[in-house]
């Protein structure tokens, strides 16, 4: 090769890696004056490809090892799926007198969670509908029964239980919590989960996806990820996108929940997931989001995010979630061997082995964590601060040096 086209390409590199910086930095002014509009517009007019190479070297710099892409290897604790709110996209929620309405008793509960340790399972992930005790005398006299007031108080019982039982680390997504409530979760529950949905209030007006669920009121949620930080509790939040909201309202959410993350360093991770209609619920004729935009969201969450983990479920894209991977995700989520997607039924998980064949297809390594990230296992700072005294024992013989499951525990089976 000629030296003036070696240094042709010289040119173009440095011309390029010029763009790159420029484009960086631009970005970093509109977020440093929390310019969401300017933000929401230069992300969305920006070429896809061009957001998804931002993306994709964030990403490369951002966690422990670049080349690694985790999953979770939970069971879904289905605990109650009465529900005081209604979002019209759901079809989680149930009515007492309906034939799939599920109380599971701590027996079934143990049953599920000692099933699970056999299989080699880490993550016991306990969902529920919104305070279901405030509207059902149903579920009211259920906790009764068992000893309760109220549901908190049964998931710390259960917490607990399965702790002492199997080993299986509890994390749980009972919706907003209040401060006090979190409290008595913290010895037993490795981290939360609470999905913000959107920080677009226009979703709760007349006709749209959050008419009939205040506990979707933005500052509502807000509140709960702010307590979550005070009491330094890892959790686990994300935007469902296609519900209605605006590009900017995406936008809008993802600086909400990283000026959050600023200040307590407790956010974990940012799930990613796609609306998909069900049939029967207000939304069924809804459109599930493209993949054209829903892309751009990912690779914006990556650009916005600082030290954020990211999580898109393979799930609810069983041909085409390899594609995340170049949008700047890090992780597949909880992927379970033994009970559905309780809110997505209809959408199997792809098995391990897919998972990992795709993953190393695309360059990546699949590996599996605990619910509570790595980072918070590693560092003695944030290991001292963010994990309870009880779980300690629990989390350290699971681990390797990266905060990762160590791979010896992994079974075929899974
Ligand atoms: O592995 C996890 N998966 C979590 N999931 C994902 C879930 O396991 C499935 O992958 C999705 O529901 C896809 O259907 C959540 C999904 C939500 O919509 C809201 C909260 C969570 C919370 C978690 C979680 O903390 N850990
Ligand atoms: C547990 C989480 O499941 C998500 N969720 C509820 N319904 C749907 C749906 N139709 N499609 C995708 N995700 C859904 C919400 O984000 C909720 O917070
Ligand atoms: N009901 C809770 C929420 O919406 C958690 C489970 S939703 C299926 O946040
Ligand atoms: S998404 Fe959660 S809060 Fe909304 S109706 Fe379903 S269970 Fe209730």
């Amino acid at each position: 090769m000629s030296l003036s086209n070696n240094l042709d390409r010289v040119s173009e590199q440095v011309t390029s890696e010029y763009y790159e910086s420029e484009i960086t930095h631009k970005i970093w002014q509109m977020k440093y004056r929390n310019n969401c509009y300017e933000l929401a517009h230069f992300l969305s007019t920006c070429d896809l490809s061009l957001l998804q190479y931002l993306a994709t070297q964030i990403r490369s710099n951002h966690t422990f090892d670049s080349k690694v892409i985790t999953y979770s290897r939970k069971v879904f604790i289905n605990l109650i799926n009465l529900c005081k709110d209604s979002c019209s996209y759901c079809t989680y929620k149930k009515e007492p007198q309906d034939i799939d309405a599920i109380m599971l008793s701590p027996s079934q509960v143990l049953a599920i969670a000692e099933a699970a340790s056999r299989k080699g399972c880490t993550e016991a992930l306990i969902v529920t509908g919104e305070r279901p005790e405030t509207k059902y005398p149903q579920v009211k006299a259920w906790l009764n029964s068992l000893g309760h007031k109220n549901l908190t108080d049964l998931i710390a019982d259960l917490g607990e239980k399965i702790l002492k039982k199997t080993g299986l680390l509890p994390h749980t997504n009972a919706g907003t919590l209040t401060k006090s409530e979190m409290t008595k979760l913290k010895p037993t529950n490795a981290s939360l989960g609470m999905m913000l949905e959107s920080s677009s209030e226009r979703l709760l007006s007349t006709g749209e996806a959050h008419e009939f669920a205040p506990s979707k009121i933005p500052k509502v949620r807000l509140k709960s990820l702010l307590s979550a930080g005070e009491l330094k509790f890892p959790i686990t939040t994300g935007l469902l996108i296609g519900i209605g909201e605006t590009f900017e309202d995406v936008i809008d959410s993802l600086l909400k929940i990283n000026e959050i993350n600023k200040r307590y360093g407790h956010i974990q991770e940012v799930i990613m997931q796609n609306f998909i209609p069900k049939a029967g619920t207000p939304m069924e004729y809804a459109k599930s989001p493209t993949l054209e935009y829903f892309l751009r969201c990912i690779a914006s969450a990556r650009i916005i995010l600082e030290n954020i983990n990211i999580q898109v479920p393979p799930n609810l894209s069983p041909k085409i979630y390899s594609r995340y991977l170049t949008a700047g995700i890090n992780d597949w989520g909880g992927i379970s061997p033994l009970t559905p997607d309780y809110v997505n039924p209809e959408s199997p998980w792809p098995t391990i082995r897919e998972i990992s064949k795709v993953t190393l297809d695309n360059g990546y390594v699949l590996r599996a964590r605990l619910p509570l990230y790595p980072n918070y296992i590693v560092d003695p700072k944030l290991n001292t601060q963010f994990i309870h005294p009880t779980l300690k024992g629990y989390i350290e013989p699971l681990v390797d040096n990266y905060g990762l499951v160590k791979e010896d525990s992994i079974q075929n089976e899974y």
